[in-house]
């Protein structure tokens, strides 16, 4: 597996808040990556510390083979789109892209020219005039028309309504067919995530609480039901996420690295939805129980 990202030990500290805390990460190449978390887990932060937007505290980071950001050449690698999609109101689209020609050294005009046209923007438009939608796609084209090894885009679709982010995330999953760029997307849509990526990693309080390739995810995680029974006197080597009882029933989510057999047992597969707000509940139970000194 040859890796885009690799993360050890990665920290970002901001005075006495910590952002992002030890933070040891793969990211295949690739891939479509999703990122989860809660608000304020350092999705973020771990985003900007990917394009060397910030630099962290402790810990290392590598991006495509390099430091985020430290010349020219690893600039050009890696494209970033962050979460209020800047642009530059007063400037029209093609002001947008003889820009991108001028500051990317890789800049693939045709296709910038030929997505603004298959969007149907007139390039003679002020950006401040366009919808917030039509103004991600803008930020987008600009992005992708950099040709970059790793995309990284920062809650892209968080402003749009439920047709212009299909539209979005179709038009971005098109150029990933055809192009292989590998895509780190942090978004609270869980939906959208599950439509498009293939690889998941969750952040809560500042750390990784899971990372891996969806399809492993989905089939190690189950909701068991069965006669009431405590989750300690489940097998060992399961792991319980979470646990409901009713007079007479028990419904645990858990993670199995092994088929699960047993007749007396109700098993259904997690979707990517349930399988992340499990995570999240867990991880804000986690928070909960500690400290308010430990959690600063
Ligand atoms: N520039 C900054 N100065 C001080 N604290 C910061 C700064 N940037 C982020 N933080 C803090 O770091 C933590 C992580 O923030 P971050 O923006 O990375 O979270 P997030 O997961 O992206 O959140 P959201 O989903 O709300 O966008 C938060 O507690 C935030 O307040």
């Amino acid at each position: 597996m040859t890796a885009i990202l690799e993360a050890i030990g990665l920290g970002k500290r901001y005075g006495r808040r910590q952002a992002l805390s030890d933070c040891t990460l793969t990211v295949p190449a690739g891939r479509v990556v999703g990122l989860v978390g809660p608000n304020g887990a350092g999705k973020s932060t771990l985003l900007q510390l990917a394009c060397g937007l910030i630099a962290p505290t402790s810990g290392t980071i590598e991006v495509v083979g390099g430091r985020p950001a430290a010349d020219a050449a690893q600039l050009a690698k890696v494209g970033f789109v962050a979460q209020d999609t800047p642009t530059y109101t007063g400037l029209s689209i093609a002001d947008h892209l003889h820009l991108g020609a001028r500051l990317n050294p890789t800049w693939d005009k045709g296709l910038a020219e030929g997505r603004i046209r298959d969007l149907g923007l007139d390039p003679a438009q002020r950006v401040g005039r366009l919808s917030g939608g039509q103004r991600a796609q803008v930020a987008l084209t600009l992005a992708v028309a950099k040709r970059p090894e790793l995309l990284i885009l920062d809650e892209p679709v968080a402003a749009l309504d439920p047709l212009a982010r299909r539209e979005f995330l179709q038009g971005l999953m098109e150029h990933v067919a055809e192009h292989g760029t590998t895509v780190i997307l942090s978004s609270h849509l869980v939906s959208d995530l599950e439509r498009v990526c293939d690889h998941l990693i969750s952040l809560v309080a500042s750390r990784v609480q899971l990372a891996g390739d969806v399809d492993d995810l989905v089939s190690t995680h189950f909701r068991l039901t069965t006669a009431r029974r405590d989750a300690e006197s489940l097998p060992k080597g399961m792991r319980v996420l979470q646990a409901t009882h009713t007079e007479r029933q028990s419904t645990f989510l858990v993670r199995a690295g092994t088929a699960l057999h047993d007749p007396a047992w109700v098993l259904e597969p997690l979707d990517l939805e349930d399988l992340v707000l499990t995570y999240m509940a867990e991880g804000r139970t986690a928070t909960a129980t500690k400290t308010p000194e430990a959690q600063r």
